[in-house]
């Protein structure tokens, strides 16, 4: 297994498949380079289906038992059964998804090997989602979370990006995946620097002390040290729990990456673009390495590379200035 001089083990790989999407949420980042957004259309710019096999092959020597397909929307492209049953059985294989394409396909994708899914869900009512997902189709996210429980996906995980349009449907959000076996709710901090629209933040401690006052039990994930709080279904809290309930109990974890080394100081995943472009951190693209024509010898040895290069991006790569800015830490301009 290979790690960084930081001492993180990379355990897992993360890998968008495209950056095409037939949504347009308004907070997009995208997970590609920038924020072209392609058409729907198959772009020739894209990793073929060999191209990741090849890769996932070379991860998987070093010890790699994870795999995310992210995009874009990676469900888009049609080749995904495929790519998840050539994935090595070594690795638990996980989606993330605006779930739209999962009727029809969720149990093509577990027969092919899918472990896990997150499905984007933003709200509870259709206007609200559409205000968010612009294009999106709400009925058809909802028969998506439930095309992939049914599939037998579980815990099938909802991702909700915390930020002005949505904060104020937390708590029903919370109740939701409190009273409905099989889901769980991913509260996601906004990336403002990734939309030009700071005005739009919320502050995410606060979310963290309501939940805190709600829980009945919290606990830390090692991946990236995220806190997730459990819920009661009947909304007890944590001085009125005096005695253990059978009641349902809903889990809500929150993925805080902004300005927190807490969270980089536990990050074990390397990246790949849909282009091939292997990368050690979602947020530089100082460190890219395309795959493109590589063999397996030379993908080994981009990726001892990577590895090698990665730093932790708050705390490390990323200091304050005199003013309380964010810029870049000289020391590691240039790595
Ligand atoms: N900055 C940063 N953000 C991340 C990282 N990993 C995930 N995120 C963000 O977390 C959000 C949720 O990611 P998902 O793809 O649903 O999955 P996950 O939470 O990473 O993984 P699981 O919980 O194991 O399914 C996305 O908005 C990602 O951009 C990371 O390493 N760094
Ligand atoms: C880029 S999408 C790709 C996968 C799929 N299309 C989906 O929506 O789930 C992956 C995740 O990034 C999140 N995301 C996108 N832009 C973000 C932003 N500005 N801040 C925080 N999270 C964001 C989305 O909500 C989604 O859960
Ligand atoms: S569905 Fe995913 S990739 Fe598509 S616009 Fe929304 S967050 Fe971005
Ligand atoms: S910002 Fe970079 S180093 Fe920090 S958790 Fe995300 S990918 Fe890892």
């Amino acid at each position: 297994m290979l790690a960084d001089e930081f001492g993180r083990e990379v355990t897992g790989v993360r890998i968008s498949l495209t950056d095409r999407c037939n949504f347009d949420c308004i907070y997009c980042h995208n997970e590609g380079l920038g924020d072209t957004r392609g058409p729907m259309d198959p772009q020739d710019d894209e990793m073929e289906t060999d191209d990741v096999v090849r890769f996932l092959e070379v991860a998987e020597e070093f010890d790699i038992n994870a795999v995310k397909f992210t995009g874009g929307e990676p469900m888009l492209r049609q080749d995904l059964e495929e790519i998840i049953e050539r994935t090595p059985g070594s690795m638990e294989v996980s989606l993330t998804t605006n779930g739209t394409f999962l009727p029809g396909r969720a149990e093509d994708l577990v027969e092919a090997g899918l472990d896990r899914v997150n499905v984007s869900q933003d709200a509870l009512d259709p206007e609200a989602f559409a205000a968010v997902t612009k294009s999106g189709a709400y009925d058809k996210v909802i028969e998506g979370v439930e095309a992939a429980l049914a599939a037998g996906l579980d815990p099938v995980k909802l991702n909700m990006v915390v930020f002005e349009h949505t904060a104020g449907y937390v708590p029903k959000m919370v109740d939701h995946v409190a009273e409905n076996e099989g889901l769980q709710l991913q509260l996601i901090e906004y990336m403002p620097e990734l939309t030009g629209k700071p005005e739009w933040n919320v502050d995410i401690e606060r979310v963290h002390d309501w939940l805190a006052e709600q829980a009945d039990e919290i606990e830390h994930r090692e991946m990236h040290d995220r806190k997730r709080y459990w819920i009661s279904a009947d909304g007890s809290s944590a001085e009125s729990a005096s005695e253990p309930s059978n009641e349902r109990r809903g889990m809500v974890e929150i993925v805080d990456p902004v300005e927190n080394p807490t969270f980089c100081a536990n990050c074990h995943r390397v990246r790949v673009t849909h282009q091939g472009y292997l990368k050690g951190c979602l947020n530089r693209n100082d460190d890219l390495r395309p795959m493109g024509e590589m063999t397996k010898p030379e993908i080994r040895e981009a990726f001892r590379e990577v590895v090698a290069n990665r730093v932790p991006y708050y705390g490390e790569y990323m200091v304050r200035n005199g003013n309380g800015e964010w810029e870049l830490n000289e020391e590691y301009i240039g790595v």
